[in-house]
Parts: C-alpha cells; sequence; structure tokens
C-alpha cells in the first residue's frame, strides 16, 4: 500500500500518540490556549456588532469607549496567549521531535550488520534526519489545523446565533467550499508524495555520485551522470511545479468564493436589515464570519498538504523502530570464568539472510591464546564472514562460536567485544586527532602505551613526522592518510587495549612485503599471550603461523603448519604455487 494509504496514517496517528505521551500537559495546555484564542477570536465581530448596533446607531459614545475598550483589552490578551501558545508548542514539537531521532539512532546502533545490509546506510540516514523532520514539521503545524477546525465551527455557530435566516446561505457556501478544498487536496496528496519520492531517489543519486565521484572521472562517465542528475532535477522541478501551480489557484478560488459570499450576505442581509428583521450590527458580524470561515478553511489546506510527507516519512520511521535486531543480548547472561582469549567453532555454517547457499559449512576448529593462528583462502572463500561471527556481528545459522569457552550468544556484547581487538578489512578512522583515535577503545592510555603501540603497529615514523605528531588532524574516514598509513593506525588502535583476542582480517594487504614482515616479527612479542587470528590471501604473510586453515568454497579445506599442509592439503599447495611459484612447493 503506498504511503498516506489507510495503513499509512494510523502509523502517523501511533508515533505521534507515543511520543507526544511524555508532554500530554503541555499538549493539553496547547489545545486551551489554542481554544482561549479562538473563543476571542470568535467574540470579538459580536462585540463590534454590539458597538454598531448600540453604540453607532443609538449614538451612546459611552458605549462604544466601553466596549472599544474591552475590545482593545481582548486583543492584547490574546497577542500574550498566542505569544504563549507558540512557545509551548514550539518546546512540545521540538521535545517530541528529538525523542524520535534518538529513539531511531538507539535503534539504529543496536542493529546488527544483517539489519544494516537490509536498510543501507544512506537511507537509515535519511530516515534519521529528512524523515524526522517531516513528521516534525507536520507537529509544528498541527496547532494551526486545531484552530482552523475550532474556529471554522465556531463561525458557523456565531454567524447561526447573528441571523438563523441569512445562515441559509451557509448550506450553500460551505459545501462548495468543500468541494474546491476536496478537489484541491485530491490531486495535491498524490503530487505531493511524489515530490516525497522523487527527493529520497535524488537523496540516494546525490549520495552515490558524490562518493563515487573519483570512479566517474576515471571511466569517464561525467557528462553521463550529469545528464542523470539533470532528469532527476526536471522531473522534480516539474513535480513541484505543478504542485505551487495547483496550489496557487487555492488563493484565487477561496477569494472568489468569499467575494460572491459576501455580495450574496449583503444582497440578502441588507434586505433583512432594511425590512427591519436584522440589526446592521449583525449583518457586519455575519460577514466576519463567513470570511472566517473560508480563511481558516484555506490554512487547514495549508496544513493538510504536509500530511503525505509526514505519512511517508512515519512510515518510514516506524519500520527502523519495529526492527528487532536479530542479534540480541540473552535474558540469561552466562559470564565466562576466564578471559583468555580462546576461540572454538562447533559444526558451525552460516547462510546471509536472503543468500541462496550457506557461506560456511562445517567449521570446527581452536583458535588457542599464545598461538597465532591463519585463515587462508581466495577471495569470497568465507574469510571475513568467517571473522565477523567471532564478535556476533551475525549467528551461526547452526553450530556454535565460543570464546572464552563460552557460547558467543549467550555472553553480553559488550564482555565479548572488550576482550576482541578487530582490525577490520577496510580500515576506519574517526574525524579527530591520531591519538583520539588511538584511544577510541582505551580513553586513559598515556602516550607512552600509543607510541608503544605505533611503535609495533610501524607507525612512529609517519606519525612522529606529521605536524603535530599525536595531536595531528585526521580527516573524518582518514581521507587525509593513505591506505597502508591508514591500516596501520587501525591496527595500533587494537593493539592499545592489549585485548586477549586479536582479529587482523586481511589487514596487512596494504602494506609492502617488508613491512608487513617486521609488523608480524613484532605482533608475535606483544601479543604473546593472546589468541591472534589472521586472515590473509597473501601466503607470506601466515606462512609462519602456528596453524594455518584453509577455506574453500567455505569449507575447511586442511588445518595444520605451513610444512604440513604443503606435504598434505592440495588447495594449499595450489595457493602457494600461484604466488610463490612452483619452487616453493617442492
Ligand atoms: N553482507 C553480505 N550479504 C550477502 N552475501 C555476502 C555478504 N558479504 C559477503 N557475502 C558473500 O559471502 C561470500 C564470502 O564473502 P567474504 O567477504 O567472507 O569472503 P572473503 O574470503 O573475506 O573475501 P575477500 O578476500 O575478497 O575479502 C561471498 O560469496 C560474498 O558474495
Amino acid at each position: 500500500m503506498p504511503p498516506g494509504g489507510a495503513r499509512g496514517r494510523p502509523v502517523l496517528a501511533g508515533l505521534l500518540r507515543a511520543f507526544l505521551r511524555p508532554y500530554s500537559r503541555q499538549s493539553g495546555l496547547v489545545v486551551v490556549l489554542l481554544a482561549v484564542q479562538a473563543a476571542g477570536n470568535l467574540y470579538l465581530p459580536d462585540l463590534n456588532a454590539d458597538i454598531i448596533d448600540h453604540g453607532v446607531v443609538d449614538g451612546d459614545v459611552g458605549h462604544i469607549l466601553r466596549a472599544g475598550g474591552l475590545m482593545l483589552g481582548i486583543v492584547l490578551a490574546l497577542g500574550a496567549v498566542s505569544i504563549a501558545t507558540v512557545y509551548v508548542a514550539a518546546r512540545v514539537s521540538m521535545g517530541a521531535g528529538a525523542d524520535l531521532r534518538a529513539a531511531v539512532y538507539t535503534r539504529v546502533r543496536s542493529f546488527s550488520a544483517g539489519e544494516m545490509d537490509r536498510f543501507g546506510v544512506p537511507s537509515l540516514i535519511t530516515r534519521n534526519v529528512n524523515d524526522v523532520q517531516q513528521v516534525q514539521l507536520f507537529l509544528m503545524s498541527l496547532p494551526v489545523l486545531v484552530v482552523a477546525v475550532i474556529m471554522s465551527a465556531g463561525a458557523v455557530v456565531m454567524a447561526v446565533r447573528e441571523s438563523a435566516r441569512l445562515s441559509l446561505l451557509l448550506a450553500v457556501t460551505v459545501p462548495v467550499l468543500a468541494l474546491v478544498v476536496g478537489v484541491l487536496l485530491a490531486v495535491l496528496v498524490p503530487l505531493a508524495r511524489s515530490v516525497q519520492d522523487r527527493y529520497d531517489g535524488m537523496t540516494l543519486m546525490l549520495r552515490e555520485q558524490i562518493t563515487g565521484v573519483r570512479v566517474i572521472r576515471a571511466f569517464v562517465r561525467t557528462d553521463a551522470e550529469r545528464d542523470r542528475f539533470e532528469e532527476a532535477n526536471a522531473g522534480m522541478t516539474a513535480t513541484m511545479l505543478r504542485a505551487n501551480r495547483i496550489f496557487a489557484m487555492t488563493m484565487p478560488a477561496v477569494l472568489i468564493i468569499a467575494n460572491l459570499s459576501s455580495v450574496a450576505v449583503i444582497w440578502f442581509g441588507g434586505r433583512l436589515v432594511d425590512g427591519g428583521a436584522m440589526p446592521v450590527g449583525n449583518l457586519t458580524a455575519f460577514l466576519v464570519y463567513i470570511l472566517q470561515i473560508l480563511v481558516y478553511a484555506l490554512t487547514a489546506v495549508t496544513v493538510v498538504v504536509l500530511l503525505p510527507r509526514a505519512v511517508a516519512g512515519a512510515e518510514r520511521i516506524q519500520e527502523v523502530l519495529s526492527t528487532v535486531p536479530a542479534v540480541r543480548d540473552p535474558a540469561r547472561l552466562v559470564v565466562p570464568a576466564r578471559v583468555t582469549g580462546a576461540v572454538e567453532f562447533r559444526g558451525v555454517a552460516f547462510g546471509y539472510p536472503g543468500g541462496e547457499r550457506p557461506v560456511l559449512s562445517d567449521l570446527t576448529f581452536e583458535l588457542r591464546p599464545g598461538r597465532v593462528s591463519a585463515i587462508i583462502g581466495g577471495t569470497g572463500s568465507g574469510k571475513t564472514t568467517l571473522i565477523n561471527l567471532i564478535p556476533r556481528f551475525f549467528d551461526a545459522t547452526s553450530g556454535a562460536v565460543l570464546v572464552n569457552g563460552t557460547d558467543v550468544r549467550e555472553q553480553e556484547a559488550e564482555a565479548l567485544w572488550s576482550a576482541i581487538g578487530l582490525v577490520p578489512q577496510t580500515s576506519f578512522l574517526f574525524g579527530g586527532t591520531v591519538a583520539g583515535n588511538l584511544r577510541f577503545g582505551m580513553p586513559d592510555a598515556t602516550d607512552e602505551r600509543l607510541w608503544q603501540a605505533l611503535d609495533v603497529a610501524q607507525a612512529r615514523d609517519f606519525v612522529a613526522a606529521l605536524p603535530g605528531g599525536l595531536d595531528a588532524p585526521v580527516d573524518q574516514g582518514g581521507t587525509n592518510l593513505s591506505g597502508g598509513q591508514r591500516q596501520r593506525l587501525s591496527i595500533a588502535r587494537a593493539l592499545v587495549r592489549r585485548p586477549r583476542l586479536y582479529l587482523f582480517d586481511d589487514c596487512f594487504s596494504a602494506l609492502d612485503t617488508a613491512t608487513d614482515a617486521r609488523l608480524r616479527a613484532a605482533l608475535r612479542t606483544e601479543t604473546r599471550d593472546a589468541a591472534v587470528v589472521i586472515a590473509a590471501q597473501r601466503v607470506s604473510t601466515i606462512m609462519h603461523a602456528d596453524q594455518i586453515i584453509v577455506l574453500d568454497g567455505g569449507a575447511v579445506a586442511g588445518i595444520g603448519t605451513h610444512r604440513r599442509l604443503l606435504a598434505g592439503c592440495a588447495p594449499y599447495r595450489e595457493i602457494v604455487a600461484s604466488q610463490l611459484g612452483a619452487e616453493a612447493v617442492r
């Protein structure tokens, strides 16, 4: 069902109800203040009629001054009430909007890699920023809608009070107005929804084009991509223009109805006044009420037009809020007796959600503390997937992964992660300084500790050469550093924490062979008591490991030392021969 359909509106209403609940007292106050404003505004024309009928017509200057003074007092009081309303309403909508954003953020933070993949990062950002803003915008204009409804209904009542006979005119005006507004909305609502969809598409395209700008240039696709953008931009402009053109017709349409109604009121009202059936003051008041009905109907339209985008936003937000992360802490936590860094895979199989075939199958092995274990395999053989099962980024489809002798599914995630030093395949640095990045997992680490970690990661020289050294600035994503420098800082960041279990996911590939060798030699001493797991494609990186696990198509093809595997594992021999030459396998 499209956004804004029968399912969409309850989603928006439900979301508003839930997030306005903590502000129910302030919201109640806003409604009361709005009602006071409406009552005052409805009373003013009546008071004006009184001045005309009993002051002007009777020539009673005292009455005019008294009623005029009262009018002035009411107008001033209404001004004060209006300021108070805006203040409280703004606090409610800003507060509820902030809570909504925080709720989406907290939920996204609890997502496992599976949910992240399902939504996609750009979409999660748009939902947290743009969609929340749409809902907030609607929330901010809700008081206008409330006023419009109270005022229109009140003006009808007051008009009938002024003259029941003349009110028969309303039987014509109101349906005509309803028809015009109905037609406008029927055209505008789908257009507004289409603007929202195009806006989404445009955001996605821009994100892709800006992120991939180097690839676009390298493949000489600049013109083609510009055309794609211009086409989308023109489409969006055309839709918005159409919506605005129709919206622009609203004002003249309502004005025509207003003017025709005024003529009719004066025509028929004049006759009633002439015949003595209606005082002239009531006629003026009646005119004002009719105009109020029309003006507030117009205001309501401007708010209702925001509805489709808010509904679409609410649906997308609700989708995030109602997604339960597949990886969660268990109800009963098991705390491992000892944190040793030991890892055990027991008959583990894994398939990505929606994937046809399992990516890993029947994995059984141990990764022991004090030893370097390597995982080697061709591209796509499942090395990263295997590593990701250890910190429980995904859960095994069958079998069990044990860390520190306990199933990872039974442990508290934060406790599990604090025992692990992970260096991902693609290093990621945060905007800030070198020291800020290194202290990411251990905020109170001393400078000495940072330099020690940089030493092991073979990064001391380049950091020392940076202006500012440890305080040298790092751009978001580490874009002001080379791939190898990023990689080494990312390794140092893991070392600073001195965890019991290191997971190096193919992170030595950006280093030249000599640096790679020096780094691994230094690592040996630094990580003496910890369990070290290195996933790699390069044989030279892992050949000296205590234990090498050969992955082939997601299954274990052999486990052993370099020497033993050369003797008895054909897939390993193939890998070695392809990288080091036939000589190496003789
Ligand atoms: N998020 C994902 N969703 C679906 N399938 C995935 C996902 N990530 C990886 N795969 C698939 O799982 C398989 C194993 O991928 P994985 O990244 O674990 O391999 P790898 O051995 O680390 O490869 P490389 O050395 O190229 O990094 C591949 O066939 C890949 O297409």
